[in-house]
């Protein structure tokens, strides 16, 4: 029997694991969301990780908001970059697999083609940047690991993403301005939490970096007009191309993962 602690749990993706983790035999799971464990705390991860005997954890914690994360990076850095330090080094303490989820917006979007793990991270904006330092501390002090990079993740039920933004305001009748100047490939909570599940700890795979999308590579705009279409919002939406949609960040303008 598996033991596997899971920080981060009451975001998008913390919640759709917990539903497929009920699927998985012969794995006991425990989920802690940011009330129960808080990465940035090195006592109580310490704590947790030290009194217990973890097989794995799966790191979902994370500071999403790549908007404020550009006006205000310190929050960013202490949760994406040093609480994953706390995760890295609480695990090679108690000898637990680390597998961490990091992000497309670790590359600059410079390249023609899909990015590969063999291709040279250079975020553009602060989350890509704390992002990136939280993998080299991973990848510095703890050899058992799994960094899997996803892109562009949404969950039809929970959270906040592009998907729940573009329904809900087409629902309210609000018109939906949306940039295509950046392509990328949308991946659903769903399918990365069964690869977590079937193909990392289930599988054998060596630990190391891995790219997990659910690869079909789109813009926003186009990926705005799919979700209309799959909730029959097409017709009555007022869907806007706007090539000059305003943030504060910067984001790659080709972040497909292969
Ligand atoms: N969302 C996306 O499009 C993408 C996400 N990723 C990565 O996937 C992973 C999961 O993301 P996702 O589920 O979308 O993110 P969410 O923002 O939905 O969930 C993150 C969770 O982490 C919690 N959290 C924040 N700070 C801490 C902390 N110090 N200690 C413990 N928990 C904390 C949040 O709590 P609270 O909400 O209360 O702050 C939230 O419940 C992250 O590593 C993210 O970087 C990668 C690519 C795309
Ligand atoms: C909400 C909205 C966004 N946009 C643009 C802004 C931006 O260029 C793009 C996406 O904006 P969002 O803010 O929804 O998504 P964003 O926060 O950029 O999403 C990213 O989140 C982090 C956590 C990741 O790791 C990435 O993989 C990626 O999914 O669409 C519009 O053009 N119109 C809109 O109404």
């Amino acid at each position: 029997m598996k033991k596997v602690l899971v920080t981060g749990s009451k975001g998008q993706l913390g919640q759709t694991l917990q539903e497929y983790a009920f699927e998985t035999k012969d794995i006991v799971f425990s989920f802690k969301g940011l009330d129960e464990v808080d990465i940035v705390d090195k006592n109580k991860v310490n704590l947790e990780l030290g009194s217990n005997l973890y097989d794995y954890c799966i790191n979902c914690a994370a500071y999403t908001d790549v908007e404020k994360a550009e006006q205000k990076p310190d929050r960013a850095f202490e949760i994406n970059s040093e609480g994953v330090k706390n995760l890295a080094l609480a695990c090679k303490q108690s000898k637990t697999i680390l597998v961490h989820i990091s992000t497309d917006y670790v590359f600059d979007g410079e390249k023609e083609g899909a990015y590969t793990i063999q291709d040279i991270p250079n975020p553009i904006n602060e989350y890509g940047k704390s992002k990136l330092k939280g993998e080299e501390y991973i990848r510095t002090l703890l050899p058992n690991h799994y960094i899997v990079r996803t892109s562009w993740l949404y969950s039809k039920k929970y959270g906040h993403n592009f998907y729940r933004t573009v329904v809900n305001k087409a629902r309210a009748g609000e018109e939906l301005r949306i940039t295509d100047m950046q392509i990328g490939t949308p991946t659903e909570t769903d399918n990365l939490s069964r690869f977590l599940l079937n193909e990392i700890l289930m599988g054998n795979k060596p630990f190391g970096t891995y790219h997990f999308s659910d690869g079909n590579a789109m813009s926003w705009y186009d990926f705005a007009k799919k979700i209309l279409q799959e909730n029959k919002l097409a017709d009555t939406a007022k869907l806007i191309l706007d090539r000059n949609y305003h943030t504060f960040a910067r984001r790659p303008k080709n972040s497909v993962l292969s």
